[in-house]
């Protein structure tokens, strides 16, 4: 199947004035109501990137996967069904929620819930971010992207991804959380230009999510970030640093929904017919201290 890019992510809220506040004065998202409690997060003309659900607890509930049309739809379903993967049908009613002509869901075999989908349904309304924020990067290449936990079956989520998923591998990445400790793999998934809209990290997570990336679009809209986390006090994961896959510069700090979100501007734009897949032995070039 030939999924084009990361369209949404779906987050159980406890609070969602939390994640408004959050959205709107820190990243520079555009908030807006929905019916029954739902926030949308919006960033570009989709009528939002992050859809923000009440929940019984705080955490990634899926992450939302787009095709191209009806037919590829129906391809995918099929090719998912053949491969002993158990789809199950989005009804009518929460497609409309997700502003969607259709989707179904399905877990991957590390347990992460994902849900695939055609037809955004938009009012195609501008961006304007509710602080200035010039823009995020998502045309032709998705929200950004998504770090999930892989405990226990890493190579069978890694088959299930390359052979069943259509993704391709970008990198590979080991690295010791602590002295001693036996290397964490993270390796890194692309389905467009974006150098990784996945990445699949043999690290738990009790929110069901490592990170979220989303990038704007200019050096100046992240440093403009670091001093509204700063000015806010928003707990920092890791500080600012570029990252040796993708060029990003970036940094790391926790959201309410118990993972956190990757802030970052300047990843490279691959032409993955001329690409090797890799190991890097090192995260970052510089910079990406924990704690900042
Ligand atoms: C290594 C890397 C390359 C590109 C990225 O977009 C990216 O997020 C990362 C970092 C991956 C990884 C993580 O997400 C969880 C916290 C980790 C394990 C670290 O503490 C260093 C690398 C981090
Ligand atoms: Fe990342």
């Amino acid at each position: 199947m030939h999924i084009r890019e990361l369209g949404y992510v779906v987050v159980g809220s406890t609070d969602k004035e939390k994640w408004r506040q959050f959205a709107t004065e820190v990243l520079g998202l555009m908030a807006i109501d929905a019916p029954d409690g739902r926030l949308h997060l919006k960033m570009d003309s989709r009528q939002f990137r992050f859809l923000i659900l009440p929940a019984e607890q705080d955490g990634l509930i899926a992450s939302g996967w787009e095709l191209q049309d009806e037919p590829a739809f129906t391809a995918a379903r099929d090719h998912l069904v053949a491969a002993g993967v158990a789809v199950e049908d989005g009804s009518a009613e929460d497609a409309a929620i997700r502003h969607v002509q259709a989707f179904f869901s399905f877990q991957d075999p590390v347990g992460n819930r994902h849900e695939v989908y055609w037809g955004p349904i938009s009012d195609f309304g501008r961006f304007i971010s509710p602080i200035g924020v010039s823009g995020f990067v998502t045309e032709g290449m998705g929200l950004g992207h998504v770090v999930l936990p892989a405990m226990g079956e890493f190579d069978a989520a890694h088959q299930f991804w390359t052979q069943v998923g259509g993704f391709g591998l970008s990198d590979i990445l080991k690295i010791s959380m602590a002295p001693g400790m036996p290397p964490m793999r993270i390796q890194f998934y692309h389905c467009n230009p974006r150098q990784h809209s996945l990445a699949l990290a043999e690290m738990p997570s009790p929110a069901g999510c490592i990170h979220v990336m989303i990038e704007v679009n200019s050096l100046d809209e992240v440093g403009r970030a670091l001093d509204r986390v700063s000015a806010h006090q928003v707990p920092v994961l890791m500080g600012l640093g570029r990252h040796v896959n993708d060029d990003m510069v970036s940094f790391y700090i926790f959201t309410p929904g118990g993972f956190a979100l990757e802030y970052g501007w300047g990843g490279v734009v691959k032409d993955w017919t001329n690409h090797q897949a890799f190991e890097t032995t090192l995260p970052s070039h510089w910079g990406h201290r924990l704690g900042g």
